[in-house]
């Protein structure tokens, strides 16, 4: 289905440009996207790479129908002094950012604006992302269905109600961080026991993929998952014992929740 909207990101860092590249590997016309950039060097770059057009974001308001926020949520006050008042409220508005709410987006647009909340992480980039979006005031399921049709192709969307954003950013916007630090500790682990570092990678990087792909596809629980290769007196249940040791079960409760008292005082802080 070719789309029938024009999409500005407004803002392309890198959860901006991850969209753009995204939505043009999915066939999205490059005439039906437009881009803005705080520095010019910035948008010569992204004109460059992926051949469009950049424009400020004045023009971008004026143009596009779907306006995806992607700027720091503690740059967005300061983009919507800009733009909130200049945009019609006929255009929809898809906030990126972690923590603000909706409804903060709606105080400075014009009444009537449809705003959703979307969440993603950079999987996106290999076409695997994990999107949760949430409809705030004034959008429908049609616009629900617009940020859908946008993020589809990007990996997987979920919907979800708008009270769960905070979480979900602790989860699965953040989530890749924390999968990337097991490993990174796991391949330091190889190194302590002598093995080359690209060894240790690639054991590691393999067994990371094989163990997503079950979890994804076999449709055991994970604990399941874990007991099946976890042999009695045998080599796993001593790594887990220092696990349990270290607390390490406890340290992602605090680090998640962490990360959800986070984005609760990012909203609490925006001006
Ligand atoms: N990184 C991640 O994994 C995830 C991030 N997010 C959210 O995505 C958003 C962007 O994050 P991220 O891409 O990491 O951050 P970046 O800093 O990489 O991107 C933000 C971009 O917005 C630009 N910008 C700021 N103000 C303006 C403006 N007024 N007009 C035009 N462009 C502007 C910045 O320009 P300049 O280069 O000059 O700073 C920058 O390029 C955040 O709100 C974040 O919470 C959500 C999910 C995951
Ligand atoms: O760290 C952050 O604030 C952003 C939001 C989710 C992932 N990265």
């Amino acid at each position: 289905m070719l789309p029938e909207h024009t999409v500005a990101v407004i803002g392309a860092g890198k959860i901006g440009e991850l969209v753009v590249s995204g939505l043009l590997r999915s066939g999205w016309p490059t005439d039906r996207l437009l881009v803005t950039a705080r520095r010019a060097a910035r948008g010569a770059e992204l004109a460059e790479r992926y051949g469009v057009t950049v424009v400020g974001n004045a023009e971008a308001v004026e143009r596009a129908d779907v306006l995806a926020i992607a700027v720091k949520p503690q740059d967005a006050a300061t983009l919507l002094d800009e733009i909130g008042p200049r945009v019609p409220a006929e255009k929809l508005v898809i906030s990126l950012c972690a923590g603000l709410p909706t409804s903060f987006f709606a105080a400075r647009l014009p009444e009537g604006t449809p705003v959703i909340r979307v969440m993603t992480n950079t999987p996106a980039l290999v076409d695997q992302a994990m999107t949760a979006i949430s409809a705030g005031p004034h959008a429908n399921g049609e616009q629900l269905a617009i940020a859908e049709e946008m993020f589809k192709p990007l990996g997987v969307t979920l919907r979800v109600p708008e009270s769960q954003q905070d979480a979900v950013t602790a989860l699965s916007g953040s989530g890749p961080a924390y999968f990337y630090l097991l490993v990174e500790a796991m391949v330091d682990a190889g190194i302590l026991l002598g093995l080359p570092r690209q060894v240790a990678h690639e054991l590691i990087v393999q067994t990371a993929i094989g163990s997503a792909v079950m979890l994804r596809d076999s449709g055991e629980h994970p604990v399941k998952l874990r007991e099946a290769v976890t042999s009695p007196a045998g080599t796993t249940i001593s790594a887990i014992r220092e696990l349990e040791n270290h607390g390490v079960r406890a340290a992602l409760l605090a680090a998640l929740e962490a990360a959800r008292d986070r984005a609760r005082e990012i909203a609490a802080q925006a001006r």
